[in-house]
Order: structure tokens, then sequence, then C-alpha cells
């Protein structure tokens, strides 16, 4: 493996506390000298700040008792030599051996060091190595003060491995945290920044990688590790491209839709351009007869069923044309606009024998079905697709505190794929793989994102479907491939911008800026 895709694998692994720890335990093992990593790590970070437009020269260190701190004083050092003026605040009693050593060779370098959060003069920027993954209790007292009042300096703050105060795991807040403007998150990622209620204190994150052995990393996390970060690298293989030069339409897949309602019309026709977007070959949607002109007239390409409807035009039963049946279907997505009337439908989809993704109003007629264990006996993949709101509905009884836990409980309890939507949308299977997207917008925070999503994944599993792929992969392709599209909308337009309709515009978009050398490789992996 080259180092290019070596840096790419290693941006999917995702570590606890322990993990890292036991990582590290047999890179040292194996004879690297502790202080030799320090200073190597340091100095990467130092590199990384310098080629950075940093603002001003003047820097606070904050620096802790472990060796969070002394990776922090090592870039304060180097940032010394390079012509900075440093200062180090420094606030506690004992320190660790090493970190000790930084310390002392800062101060007679002349570097001021300050006990009292008072006495550090004003700085352009700080630089957090007060904890990282050694945190282990709530801060408390002084050095509890003193980042409450770090963080109304309002200055940029570069955070080493994780904002000093959040848990490694679960993102939590012991006591209280930095407020990072950017983490460089230390060799491998820490699972408590992929967890939502971490954004907020994070910033803008960052790996840097410091050459852990592939093979270390593999014996604590596994080949294939339980827990992996959506990339480009990892979804790449599973997007529909390229196309065999002997594609036949039929061959391409066909999915079926049954959304919308004459209330939530718009729903269907994002939840089809969002299916469009995706490039599946053959597109049904049903939906309540009186909504289906306007539904071909906004995607002429896609066969619209109209259906009998309800008074409150909602579909009442599902009229398939001629001898279709569901199973004719390559995929079936059920759910965006269809209003809670729907009932009968819903049983019906989740006893089909196909692939089948449910969302929305399917989900809220699960959850007062209460039948949702059931799904453990459909003979193929059911995906579920709820937000927070949806996902406790269905689920009252999981917290969602910790995502990542709350996606693995409930995808085993069900047996289905289960994708919780947020900032850091979660995907889980029975056997608790799981992936987090950690690179979104709030841009997708918006009515009408999530019915794109469907669509899209729907599209993306009837081309893919008949591949060797797995169904949790194209999962999380869809949720990269829409995330990247909101990043890229929200880069041209602003995040207040993209609006769903706008969107699916950009779904396309993407697919087109991949590199070149992204599409070769493809070509040689998928050539079929
Ligand atoms: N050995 C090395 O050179 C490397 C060091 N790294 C750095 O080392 C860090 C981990 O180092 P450590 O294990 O020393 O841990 P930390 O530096 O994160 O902090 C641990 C220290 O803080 C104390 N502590 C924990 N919670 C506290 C609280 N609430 N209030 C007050 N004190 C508290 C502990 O008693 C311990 O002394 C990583 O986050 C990273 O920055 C690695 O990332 C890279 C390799
Ligand atoms: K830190």
């Amino acid at each position: 493996m080259n180092n290019q895709d070596l840096k790419h694998l290693k941006e999917i692994f995702v570590v606890t506390a322990a993990q890292m720890r036991d990582v590290e335990s047999r890179v040292f093992a194996a004879g690297m000298p502790i202080p030799a990593l320090m200073e190597k790590v340091g100095r990467l970070i130092c590199d990384r700040l310098l080629s950075m437009t940093l603002k001003g020269s003047r820097v606070g260190i904050l620096a802790g008792p472990g060796h969070n701190g002394g990776d922090a004083l090592v870039v304060g050092r180097e940032l010394h030599f390079r012509g900075y003026n440093v200062w180090i605040y420094q606030p506690f009693g004992q320190l660790k051996e090493l970190t000790n050593q930084h310390f002392h060779y800062a101060q007679s370098l002349g570097i001021p060091c300050f006990s009292q959060l008072a006495e550090l003069p004003d700085c352009d920027f700080l630089i957090d190595g007060l904890f990282g993954f050694g945190l282990e209790r709530e801060i408390t007292g002084n050095i509890a003060e003193a980042i409450n009042h770090l963080n109304l300096w309002n200055k940029p703050i570069f955070s080493i491995d994780l904002p000093s105060g959040i848990h490694t795991d679960t993102g939590a807040v012991l006591g209280t945290a930095i407020c990072a403007s950017h983490t460089f998150c230390l060799g491998l990622w820490k699972q408590g920044l992929l967890q939502e209620q971490a954004i907020k204190y994070a910033g803008k994150t960052e790996l840097v990688d410091f050459d852990i052995p592939l093979a270390d990393i593999q014996a604590v996390l596994g080949e294939v590790p339980t827990i992996k970060r959506i990339t480009q690298s990892l979804v790449i293989n599973t997007l529909p491209l390229p196309l065999s030069p002997i594609l036949h339409k039929y061959k391409s897949g066909h999915l079926l839709l049954i959304c919308g309602s004459k209330r939530y019309a718009g729903g269907a026709i994002l939840t089809g351009l969002g299916a469009r977007g995706s490039g599946i070959g053959m597109l049904s949607i049903a939906v309540p007869e009186s909504i289906k002109p306007l539904l071909v007239s906004h995607l002429p390409e896609a066969l619209i069923i109209g259906c009998p409807e309800t008074n409150n035009g909602a579909i009442s039963h599902l009229q398939l044309p001629g001898e279709t049946t569901l199973n004719s279907f390559t995929v079936i997505a059920c759910g965006p606009g269809l209003t809670t009337e729907v009932t009968p439908i819903v049983e019906q989809v989740m006893k089909s024998e196909v692939p089948l993704i449910l969302d929305a109003d399917a989900l809220n007629i699960l959850a007062q079905l209460g039948t949702i264990t059931s799904l453990k006996n459909r003979h193929q993949p059911t995906i579920l697709t709820p937000h927070g709101g949806e996902f406790h509905r269905l689920f009252p009884e999981i917290d969602i505190t910790n995502r990542v836990k709350g996606v693995q409980t409930a995808a085993s309890q069900t047996g289905a794929i289960v994708l919780l939507k947020g900032a850091r949308t979660a995907i889980a299977n029975e056997q608790g793989v799981t992936w987090v997207n950690s690179e979104s917008t709030p841009a997708l925070a918006r009515g009408g994102s999530g019915d794109v999503l469907t669509g899209l994944m729907g599209g993306i599993l009837g081309q893919v479907v008949n591949r060797q792929v797995n169904m949790e992969d194209v999962v999380a392709t869809a949720v990269w491939w829409h995330s990247q599209a909101g990043i890229l909308a929200a880069k041209e337009r602003t995040e207040l911008g993209v609006d769903a309709f706008t969107l699916t515009q950009y779904l396309n978009r993407v697919l087109a800026q991949i590199q070149t050398d992204e599409i070769s490789k493809w070509v040689e992996l998928n050539i079929r």
C-alpha cells in the first residue's frame, strides 16, 4: 500500500481512549522512545500551524500535567525558536516527568511561565494542551475557572488531540471544556470528536498523522474496524460509477418510491429528484392520483403511478400497473410525505421480498404499529432512516446521548440497518459495525433535505444491489454524497442558500468534482 492510500485508510479508523493507549503501548514496546514521539508530534503540529495564515505573533501555551501538556510545550518551544512571542500558562503543581522536563527547558530558554491566568499577557492565539485522552474526571476549581475565562477571550484556540474537557469516547463535557476554533486530533480519530455534543467545542477538526504502523492499529481495532469514519476513499467503490459500456436501462436498477400526499406533494418531488441525482436507470413513483400531474411535470423521465386516495389526499392503496408486484422492483423506498394514514401500505411493503428503505411517515407508522422487531423476519435488508424525534418514537427506551451506542442497540434489536440523522449521522448494522459521518454542514438542517437523502439512497441501492457490496456501505455512501452536495452548495451559495431543491442540483457536481485519478481508480476496480 502506498503512503497516500495508508493516509486515507487511517482517516477511517476511530478509537476510544483505551484503544489509543493500547495502540501506543504497542508502538512504545516495539522500541519507539516516548520522548522521540512527543518531539515528532509537537513538530508536526508546529509545522501545520506555520502552514496556516496565523494572525499575530503572541502565543499562549496552555500546558497540562500529562503528555498533552508535553506536546503543547514542544509546540511552544518550536514557535519560540521561529520568532513568536511565547508565554506559558501552567497551573499544575505536579507534572509527568517528560512534561516536567520540557517545562524546565522552556523556562531555561527564558520563555515566561505563569501559574495564574491573570498574569498571562494578551495573546493572538492559544495552544490548548491542558488535557488529551488522559482526562479521566470532571475539571473543577481554578482550572475550570481558567477554561471558562479563556473561552471568553474570543481568540483562536488550537486544541491538541481534543478540546480539553471533552470526554475522549462520548464527547461529553467533563465539567467544562475549551471552545476550540481548531482541533488537531493526533494519530487516530477519537470517538468523542465524532459525537454531536463535541461539535461546538472542537471547531474545525483534522487528523495529524504521526505514522503509527498499520499493523499496530489493526492488532487493536481488527482488520476491519467496528467503527468507521465515512470518507471519500471508503465510499468510492460503492458509487454507481463507472457504468458498464453495455448497460441496459433495466439492468441499472428499478427503484419504487412510495411517497407524497395532497398535503405533502413537495416531499414526493424532492424524493424523486434525489433519486434522479443518483443516476438510477428506472424510477417509478407511487403517489395519490391527484398529484400525479405535478410529479410528471417535475420528473418526466419517471413512471408516475397514480393510486386511489383517501378523502384527505393520502394514498389509500397501491395500484401497481399490469402484472407488476412489489417484488418486481430492485429496491423500495417508502415514507416521505405519506401522512400517517397509510398504515396498510407500510404493512404491505414490509412483506415485500426486496431491500426496503423506511423513512419519515413510514417510521411514524412503524412506531404506532409497535411491530418493529418483526423486521427481523424480513428476508431482505431493511434500512431505517430516522432523525432524533423519529428515533425516539421508534425506540423510546434507547438513550442517544451516545449516538454511536444508540444506533448499535437499535440495529441489534431490529436486524435493520439504522441510520440516525444529525450533524454527525451515525449508521449501524445488526452486527454492530458502525459508520459516522464527520463532514457535514448545518445547511442540511432544512425541510426536505431528508427526502432527498431517501431518494438518493434508493437510487444508489438500486444500481449497486447486484454487485458484491455491503448494504451498509451503500447507506454510508448515500450519506456521504448527500452531505458533500450540501457542503459544495453552501460554499457557493452560503449556508442559507441550500434549500432542498437546490441540494438536488448539486448531487451530480459532487461526482464531477472527484479527481480524475480517483475516476481511473474506479475504472480499474469496477470494470465488470
Ligand atoms: N507519548 C507521546 O509523546 C504522545 C503523546 N500524546 C499525547 O499524550 C496525551 C495523553 O497523555 P496523558 O496520558 O499523559 O494524558 P493527558 O495529558 O491527557 O492528561 C493526563 C493528566 O491529567 C490528569 N488529570 C486527568 N483528569 C484531570 C482533571 N479532571 N483535573 C486535573 N487533572 C486531571 C491526570 O492525572 C494526568 O496527570 C494525548 O492526548 C496526546 O496529546 C499522543 O497523542 C502522541 C504520542
Ligand atoms: K487538549
